[in-house]
């Protein structure tokens, strides 16, 4: 038998040689607007006993297959780990310009996003520099237009824990905050080139409970067109949702806005995926990190406020 050797194993970064989050000290890095503590250690232990039940599959419709953990999150620490996250993030209010009809049209993104992650071409050295994943030279100005940062210790550790219970691994990771009823995701089908044939990804909520829609997309001209029900999840804090197989390919989902109620509470969803290309870096960070202002929760205020660099601390020197 010869010995194939696959794409992904050409560009498996060799563990010892990269970035790995400190668990004792603040995570920073150069493209960090602040450092980002690690959870506190009561946090990490309570996470320990994820996921609280079994997932449920549900598979009941036409090239539909999620797994369900309802929660994910013990009750216990539910709470907690919404209120550091939105405490100790980095977001962004993303602002992008589509043409439509030949006309540019700016688009206000409605919600707060961030991302951290990087592609297989790339690895990120102990010190936090970006190196090719091959040669291991650091990586040519050009090679992206972004700036990437990997996961902070508190994400890598949730990554962690879910690619043990979903059995896919996963690359990036994407959060969400919506602050009211107003925020909100459209439609969409998380289908990009760049993360290949029926993607894994695994979304976690935290905070208010929001409608979470699923339909069936639309049959393409010439295609037969197939019977499905459209539905609803209304996810809860602490609840996980593998979404993976055909489902990016055939469906859509949204959380549509929604009237005062529980959504003013603010929820946080976070979504692990797996790039497998260069663009996904690019396309990820234009889209959830954009070119705008910084935003960090303020708890005096109870809301999101534009963050401002203290004049006092030099820019970071440690990664
Ligand atoms: O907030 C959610 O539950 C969904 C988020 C989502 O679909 C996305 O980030 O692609
Ligand atoms: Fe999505």
């Amino acid at each position: 038998m010869s010995k194939k050797r696959t794409l992904d194993g050409f560009f498996k970064p060799i563990q010892s040689k990269q970035y790995q989050p400190s668990t004792q000290t603040p995570s920073d890095h150069r493209n960090y607007p602040f450092p980002i503590p690690h959870l506190p250690p009561a946090l990490i232990s309570e996470l320990g006993f994820a996921p609280t039940a079994e997932g449920k599959v549900i598979n009941d419709q036409p090239d539909l297959d999620l797994l369900y953990f309802q929660p994910y999150i013990p009750k216990e620490a539910q709470r907690e780990l919404f209120r550091f996250l939105r405490a100790n993030l980095p977001f962004y209010r993303v602002q992008y310009t589509i043409k439509r009809a030949g006309v540019d049209v700016l688009v206000n993104t409605p919600r707060y996003t961030s991302v951290f992650g990087i592609d297989p071409t790339s690895i990120f050295s102990p010190d936090g520099e970006l190196l090719d994943a091959v040669s291991r030279v650091p990586v040519p100005k050009d090679r992206y237009m972004c700036r990437p940062r990997p996961l902070p210790a508190c994400l890598d550790f949730l990554r962690t824990i879910v690619e043990g219970t979903t059995k896919h691994t996963y690359n990036f990771c994407l959060v969400n905050y919506y602050a009211g009823g107003e925020d909100s995701i459209a439609f969409h089908s998380d289908d990009e080139r760049f993360l290949g044939k029926d993607p894994a990804i695994a979304s976690l909520s935290l905070g208010a409970r929001r409608d979470f829609f699923m339909k069936r997309k639309a049959a393409l001209p010439g295609e037969e067109s197939v019977e499905a029900e459209p539905f609803n999840l209304p996810l809860g804090s602490g609840d996980l949702i593998l979404m993976r197989g055909p489902t990016q390919a055939k469906w859509l989902h949204s959380v549509p806005k929604r009237k005062g109620g529980e959504s003013e509470k603010g929820r946080i969803n976070i979504t692990f995926r797996r790039a497998m290309a260069k663009g996904g870096t690019e396309n990820y960070y234009q889209y959830n990190v954009g070119t705008g202002r910084v935003y960090r929760w303020n708890e005096e205020d109870q809301k999101m406020v534009p963050w401002i660099a203290d004049p006092m601390s030099s820019p970071s020197s440690a990664t």
